[in-house]
């Protein structure tokens, strides 16, 4: 009922301990507070929360376009929705080490349990994209510095990504993972690595949780929890997979609407109305007032039509 059991120190704490289990901790992406109802619903371990999603619900391409204000406000909103931990996408920083040490703060402030920083310059681009521009690994290492120097909260997660694979070798990589860690990140995401034994070396060179980013259509394979946890990957995420399931499945309505000249034929894959009040909880808020969960829902669409709701 409501927003999250859990305060958003708790939650950090969580995500600390299953960090350290290992196992390929599973963070589905979600583009919608609503959503974090069915990740934590299925008993997944987190929820990611993506910038390119963010960028594309927006309606805009994943370069660096969104703001603070709006990255962090829809955070926020999805944080708070769910008592699992959420971990954000804070693609450059939104500017320079400064701007940084403010962002992570701003995060802290949503009840956010970590944020990955990237390695690009601006317009950055999607990490399984060709022709990334990245930065010097001076200027890496202080964006991580001044995020791990901003944080109040101790156990908030810095994670830094590096985009290096995608321009240079595994050797040249890893390197630059060894100094991010130095530098102060607690985790690290490596983007676009070629293969399994790619994420095994990467997870061998250092101390710290390696996360694996499953996302569809990039250049990595898709690889089964099991896969990724016996390689030692301690985090997975698949950042946009629900957005392109929901998105594929609206673009089939709209057809079946077009072509049939009603929606009949799509109501079937359609979440039904008793689901989307169980998922919102509406029965809960009659601890409040007896009147507002008092009615009936209708379950099939034939009831729906005749409850006229
Ligand atoms: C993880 C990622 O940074 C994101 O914003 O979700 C993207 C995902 C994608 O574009 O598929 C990425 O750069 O990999
Ligand atoms: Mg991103």
């Amino acid at each position: 009922m409501l927003y999250s059991n859990k305060t958003p120190a708790q939650k950090r704490l969580d995500l600390r301990a299953m960090l350290q289990r290992g196992g390929a901790a599973q963070f589905p992406g979600t583009f919608t507070p609503l959503g974090t109802k069915l990740i934590q619903e299925q008993g997944f371990a987190g929820v990611y929360i993506s910038g390119a999603v963010l960028a594309n619900e927006l309606g805009l391409p994943d370069v660096g376009l969104t703001t603070l204000t709006e990255v962090a406000q829809r955070g926020m909103q999805i944080a708070r929705s769910t008592d699992l931990p959420c971990v954000i996408d804070a693609d450059t920083g939104f500017g320079e080490p400064m701007n940084l040490a403010r962002t992570i703060q701003e995060f802290e402030d949503a009840g956010l349990a970590g944020a990955h920083i990237e390695d690009q310059f601006n317009p950055k681009r999607c990490g399984h994209l060709d022709g990334k521009n990245m930065v010097d690994l001076d200027t890496a290492i202080k964006r991580i510095a001044a995020a791990a120097d901003a944080r109040r909260d101790p156990n908030f997660l810095i994670m830094a990504r590096t985009d290096l694979r995608g321009v240079d070798t595994l050797g040249a990589t890893i390197e630059r993972i060894k100094a991010l860690v130095e530098a102060g990140a607690d985790a690290i995401f490596p983007e676009a690595l070629k293969d399994l034994s790619e994420f095994k070396a990467v997870c061998d060179a250092v101390d710290v949780p390696v996360l694996a980013n499953m996302t569809e259509f990039g250049k990595s394979e898709l690889y089964t929890r099991e896969q990724l946890a016996s390689a030692g990957v301690a985090m997975v995420i698949y950042p946009v997979t629900l957005m392109r399931s929901a998105m594929g499945a609206m673009e089939r309505t709209l057809a079946t609407i077009k072509a049939d000249g009603t929606q009949e034929g799509a109501v079937p894959d359609m979440l039904t109305r008793a689901r989307l009040y169980e998922l919102v909880d509406y029965e809960g808020y009659n601890r409040f007032d007896n009147g507002i969960f008092n009615f009936r829902v209708p379950t099939t669409d034939i009831d729906t039509n005749n409850a006229n709701l």
